[in-house]
């Protein structure tokens, strides 16, 4: 990972350095000096330089890349480098300056020369550059291979953990024992203890520490919910591993003890033994990884069962007999209806797990999860009536375990209310049973099911910061656009609730220079798998997704979500919001608030008992620049989409003639023809002159429209540094910096450098959010504003009557 560390992970040196950043400029300790002033006018040497005079061939990048070994765990040692914050890992933004720019912390003369090298030459040198490249890559390529070799052979850490690479790169760490202790009460199986250490977690989380204990060890079944991103699936995933674990060895201690099993093979047939749904593919994909991880080397089979893939390689994974199946309610119903043998015997399922139950009661998935629930052999502790309508306590028991999770089942009505007087109380009465309730019910829940609710009052996670911008439905895109732009560090996440609306941004951002990928549920599987991946491949990447993506899936390092549209429920908006903060660290969401939204955006924070929201800090100075290229950007695109209806329409035309075998005249006559042609050309060299005005635009860094042209400055300048950086365009103005010291050291600010997170901190302001509150606060308000009218009305009048009898006295 080579990412700068958001931070809280920062080492103490880091933070001292933090005290001068005000969470806006990440400075090299080198380019630190008492003075940040004197840094901006380059120390003793002075002298600011324009865009226009910015020779790139000399100079640099002075970012940081913070590699870290257990970094997750929040480890001292980090290796620091001096060279810059890797472009790959940059935004494409169409305008390869800007990214240069933008990408890197502080430029200056003294940046490292291996970026010189690297971005030196302009484009012109692409020949040059490629022969160079090469060679270059060959290099990097050795040294690549001799550092994965050194990082394979397991270094220790400070803290005594191992951080280890395996062949594919991926990290993992190997904590020390002793580092582990916190999960000993838990009472793990050794070769899970192993897995966890493997996996770097040192603690477990609040609620694997609830429900470990009472599904592990006294068999309960589980209703769970905490926070998103606060380490569920491994709440259930631990307790069915450990059983498998413990069963398994109890049959070979058997064996070994009973001399008439000894000749006997034990378990050659494994029948299904935990069956997991989720409500979407990628969340199912995603669990199923999520448990081989965790049961990496313990020979135990997880396969995964979603719509979307192969009928038949699923077959065939099926009938390799995996001990856990995890897939969507879809496909497994369509599975289980053709009878497939491996999802039909159900009799030793010990497990059954419902993730994002709430989802899974909502429209879409309820029937075929009906259906599957109603193929589990039936269990005594369910109370289960047969179909006579006769209870059967005399049915075999079968010790089949059922989790409920979600973040957000407390939501649903009453949920909190009925948990706290217990699920048989709440059975007992029946009409009022909820669906998650009924469903529970129906897969054998039994009454002693142990309950563990441990969200807040809000339901989101603890280190979530949310906040809004309120704007012109026209206006979202300039917002979103301007986000993405002035603070665009980290991964990003747009929400949009309809696919149109997802396309349109897309395709503007991507006019705009923003690469971003999709993801929506009229992909082709292939398609969102590899969305995912390229996702999740770029720390600074941008998805624009619909609610499919908005449950239960874990991206690393998701800084900020964006509602570029609200969604319907305040549940979806938790899980939204929920791909970012995960797992103890921070991160933001933005809802972008439009006056259409605003009623919904009202209830929804009344749901999540919100008083007060912060308001997302915009500079407006840089709107007219970004207006002014979103204007053109929608210009470009009617043309495109123009273009490619047409095309579409005559493809279309052509496609259904051939089909019925009838001849298409597209020959105008020679005046429509000539018509049509010159229209064509008009607005090929339209679109053309827009493109280019744009590329224009975009070659240029987005800048405040009140600072001085003269500087690169952006988002990373707080307001103190952008009140020197006036000050010195006063100065350097009136010739005080010396003009003939043209070596002299200079610093550009960039532009990316202030996640939205910081930027949120730093000047983000309270805005009530609770409407009777801001009815009341109104009411009043008129109120004393026409108390105010009143007694000036009364004064006048007495002073007019005073100035009457004033007269008349005379
Ligand atoms: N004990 C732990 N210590 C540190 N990290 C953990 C621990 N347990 C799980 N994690 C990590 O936390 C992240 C979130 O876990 P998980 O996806 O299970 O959350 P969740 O509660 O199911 O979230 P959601 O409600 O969004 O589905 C994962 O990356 C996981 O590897």
């Amino acid at each position: 990972m080579s990412s700068p560390l958001p931070p809280e992970k920062s080492n103490s040196k880091k933070k001292s350095r933090k005290k001068h950043t005000k969470g806006s400029l990440q400075w090299t300790d080198s380019l630190l000096s008492e003075d940040p002033f004197s840094l901006l006018s380059g120390g003793d040497q002075g002298g600011f330089l324009s865009l226009e005079e910015i020779d790139e061939s000399e100079f640099g990048l002075i970012g940081e890349v913070v590699e870290a070994v257990g970094e997750e765990k929040g480890n001292k040692k980090k290796k620091k480098k001096a060279s810059s914050v890797s472009n790959s890992n940059k935004r494409k933004r169409g305008d390869e300056l800007s990214s240069e720019l933008g990408s890197g912390t502080v430029v200056t003369e003294e940046g490292d020369k291996e970026e010189k090298k690297r971005k030196g030459n302009n484009r012109n040198n692409d020949v040059k550059d490629g022969v160079q490249g090469k060679e270059e890559a060959g290099r990097k390529n050795k040294k690549n291979k001799k550092e994965k070799k050194k990082k394979t052979n397991q270094k220790e850490g400070t803290s005594g953990e191992i951080a280890k690479v395996d062949e594919k790169g991926a990290k993992s760490f190997l904590l020390g024992e002793d580092e582990v202790y916190e999960w000993n009460a838990l009472r793990l199986h050794p070769s899970l203890m192993n897995s966890i250490r493997r996996l770097g977690f040192r603690e477990p989380t609040p609620i694997q520490r609830a429900c470990i204990p009472a599904a592990a060890h006294q068999g309960k079944d589980v209703i769970g919910a905490a926070e998103t991103g606060s380490g569920k699936t491994l709440a259930f995933g631990l307790p069915i591993l450990q059983r498998l674990l413990e069963e398994r060895e109890k049959a070979a201690r058997l064996k070994l003890e009973d001399e008439n099993l000894a000749d006997k093979k034990i378990d050659t047939e494994s029948p299904l033994r935990a069956l997991i749904v989720a409500p979407t593919r990628e969340l199912a994909l995603q669990v199923c990884d999520h448990l081989k991880q965790a049961g990496k080397s313990l020979d135990i089979y997880v396969v995964p069962i979603v719509g979307g893939m192969s009928l038949e390689k699923q077959e065939r994974l099926l009938k390799r007999r995996p001990h856990i199946v995890v897939g969507t309610p879809g496909r497994l119903w369509e599975l289980m209806s053709s009878g497939h043998q491996h999802l039909v015997e159900l009799n030793s399922l010990s497990f059954f797990v419902l993730d994002e139950a709430d989802r899974m009661i909502e429209g879409g998935h309820f029937h075929e999860l009906q259906s599957i629930i109603d193929m589990l052999p039936v269990t005594s502790g369910s109370g289960t009536e047969s179909s006579d309508g006769q209870t059967e306590p005399s049915m075999q028991r079968k010790k089949r375990q059922t989790f409920v999770f979600s973040a957000t089942i407390a939501l649903s009505d009453n949920f909190r209310k009925k948990l706290k007087r217990g699920l048989s109380s709440s059975r007992s009465a029946s009409g009022g049973l909820s669906s998650i309730e009924t469903l529970s019910e129906r897969a054998g829940m039994r009454p002693d099911a142990a309950i563990i609710d441990l969200t807040n009052a809000s339901i989101m996670a603890n280190k979530l910061e949310e906040s809004f911008i309120e704007c012109g439905e026209e206006e979202k895109d300039a917002y979103l656009y301007y986000i993405l732009s002035v603070h665009g560090q980290g991964r990003t996440m747009i929400f949009c609730t309809s696919i149109a609306a997802l396309r349109h941004t897309s395709a503007i951002l991507r006019i705009l220079g923003i690469n971003s990928w999709t993801l929506h549920a009229q992909m082709q599987q292939r398609a969102r798998l590899k969305a995912m991946d390229r996702f999740r491949g770029n720390e600074n990447s941008v998805l624009i997704a619909t609610d499919v993506a908005a449950r239960g899936l874990d991206i690393p390092h998701v800084r900020t979500v964006i509602h570029y549209q609200l969604p319907h429920s305040a549940e979806v908006y938790i899980h939204r919001s929920g791909r970012t903060a995960r797992a103890s660290t921070d991160g933001c969401s933005i809802a972008v608030i439009s006056p259409k939204d605003k009623t919904k955006f009202y209830s929804l924070c009344k749901s999540l008992s919100k008083e007060s929201l912060k308001q997302f800090p915009v500079d407006n100075a840089y709107m007219p620049e970004v207006m002014k290229r979103l204007s053109l950007a929608r210009q470009i695109d009617r043309f495109t989409r123009k273009s490619s209806q047409e095309n579409a329409k005559k493809n279309w035309f052509e496609k259904n003639a051939e089909a019925l075998g009838v001849d298409l005249d597209f020959s105008d006559s020679e005046e429509e023809g000539t018509k049509s042609m010159k229209e064509k050309k008009s607005s090929s060299a339209q679109l053309n002159k827009l493109q280019q005005e744009l590329d224009a635009h975009l070659k240029r860094p987005l800048q405040p429209r009140t600072l001085s042209h003269r500087y690169l400055a952006g988002a990373g300048v707080s307001p103190v540094l952008q009140q020197q950086l006036e000050e010195l365009s006063k100065r350097n103005a009136k010739g005080d910096i010396a003009e003939n010291n043209k070596k002299s050291r200079f610093v550009v600010i960039g532009q990316d450098l202030v996640e939205p997170l910081h930027a949120l901190r730093s000047s983000g302001q309270e805005v009530c959010v609770n409407l009777e509150k801001k009815k009341e606060v109104q009411k009043r308000a008129d109120i004393w504003k026409r108390k105010k009218q009143d007694e000036k009305k009364r004064a006048h009048e007495q002073k007019r009557k005073a100035r009457k009898r004033a007269k008349e006295g005379m």
